[in-house]
């Protein structure tokens, strides 16, 4: 479904129609994003400042709403200046994690208040620094090209990145595709650098596959433990044979796969009685020597291998597989303005959690760059005024090179 916005100004506040607005710096569009309060699925305000920025500068913006079931609705925009070929995408989210405990933090989350040569705010790098640098950088390439810019700059932004990713980028995609899109390559603006600009750019992600592992056994007294049967053993067990081999060895792009389990638990309450039940969950960070299915076959070998007894096994749908954009053309010119700006050659990585590029790899090329990412989701995230800046003249070079002849 998709609705119409009224006009508005980078603040979010309507605004008559009026001259055009000049162009903006990423860090006036960053700082109109962090005074909205985007928690997932919240909108908050984050994606009209966009509208309010794009459609004056003669963006085709349109906003659309998804929904399924079991998840909230949630808010996307597309927009789009340029009607021919080459297409540059930019994607990302506006939707941030909560703050925690508002009271702990330095300056509030949600003020985009700039102290110390930083700016600060949930969100600040993870990712509405990323999207504010990109924006910026579109509005002033359109500002200087006027008439005669070559080719198409699109936005594809949801507000369902840090939820399920459900009513988000894929389904947005789903949309764009049906409407005729086509793009010829994406950046998605996650903070890619783990402490300096210029260190890290992603070509590619792990998979993520979560599975749980229930053994039963037969409930008793801990004196009597002859009349019981305790799980516990054999399951620790069972998870020493999940972690006992290595997944396999990793690839020329991807580190080894790693098994990691993230709960053990019995529900039990007392400290005399043997459970009938235990239970773990884990979760994979599978590389492309994988699917969810080869890699769930191997689990149920392993498991059924170490001999545990009664058991169940089941693992949650798998929306995450691993993917990668080889190394070419667009991930060339993508690192060559990441060091023309920082003077830094990035490594290119698929390290870290998934992203929504796994969605949009499927449409054209991926590359992920964006700010510093050691405050991402942490109290007091921030980022540096100076970094932001640069981001923005880095996009700015993907986008002159891209869309020149
Ligand atoms: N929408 C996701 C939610 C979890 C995604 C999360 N990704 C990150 O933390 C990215 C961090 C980074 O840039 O390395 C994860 O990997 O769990 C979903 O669909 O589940
Ligand atoms: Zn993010
Ligand atoms: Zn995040």
């Amino acid at each position: 479904m998709e609705r119409p916005r009224p006009r508005r100004g980078a603040d979010g506040c309507e605004e008559p129609e009026g001259p055009a607005v000049t162009t903006p710096s990423a860090l006036d569009v960053l700082r109109a994003l962090l005074r909205c309060p985007s928690v997932t699925p919240a909108e908050g305000g984050a994606l009209d400042v966009l509208q309010g920025w794009l459609e004056p500068a003669g963006f085709a913006v349109h906003r659309v709403v998804f929904s399924d079931a079991n998840t909230p609705d949630v808010d996307n925009l597309y927009a789009r200046i340029g009607t021919g070929a080459p297409h540059l995408v930019f994607a990302g989210h506006t939707d941030v994690v909560p703050p925690g405990d508002a009271a702990s933090w330095t300056h509030q989350p949600f003020a985009g208040e700039v102290a110390d040569g930083m700016v600060w705010g949930r969100g600040a790098c993870d990712m509405k620094g990323g999207v504010a640098a990109a924006v910026a950088a579109a509005l002033a390439h359109v500002a200087e090209r006027g008439a005669a810019m070559r080719g198409s700059i699109s936005f594809l932004i949801t507000g369902d990145e840090e939820g399920p990713a459900v009513n988000g980028t894929a389904k947005l995609l789903d949309w764009a595709r049906e409407r005729g899109e086509r793009f010829d390559a994406c950046v998605l603006g996650e903070p890619t650098n783990p402490s300096r600009m210029g260190e890290m750019i992603k070509i590619g992600r792990r998979g993520s596959l979560t599975g749980e592992i229930s053994v039963e056994g037969r409930q008793g007294h801990v004196a009597y433990p002859h009349l019981a049967d305790n799980p516990i053993p054999r399951l620790m067990r069972a998870l020493d044979a999940l972690k006992a081999e290595p997944l396999d060895a990793g690839t020329a792009h991807f580190d080894p796969s790693n098994l990691e389990v993230v709960t053990v638990d019995t529900g039990n309450p007392s400290a005399n009685v043997i459970p009938a039940e235990c239970r773990a969950r884990f979760n994979v960070r599978f590389n492309d020597t994988w699917t969810p299915a080869t890699l769930s076959d191997e689990i149920r070998r392993r498991v059924a291998a170490a001999g545990v007894g009664a058991h169940r096994l089941s693992f949650a749908p798998c929306n995450a597989l691993a993917f990668l954009t080889e190394p070419g053309a667009f991930t060339r010119a993508v690192a060559e303005a990441v060091e023309a700006e920082t003077g830094v050659a990035p490594a290119l990585s698929t390290t870290g959690g998934t992203s929504d590029a796994r969605f949009i790899v499927r449409d054209c090329p991926v590359v992920e760059f964006g700010l510093v990412g050691q405050t991402m989701h942490a109290v007091d995230e921030r980022v540096s005024v100076d970094d932001v800046a640069a981001l923005q003249r880095i996009y700015g070079r993907v986008i002159a090179g891209f869309l020149s002849p």
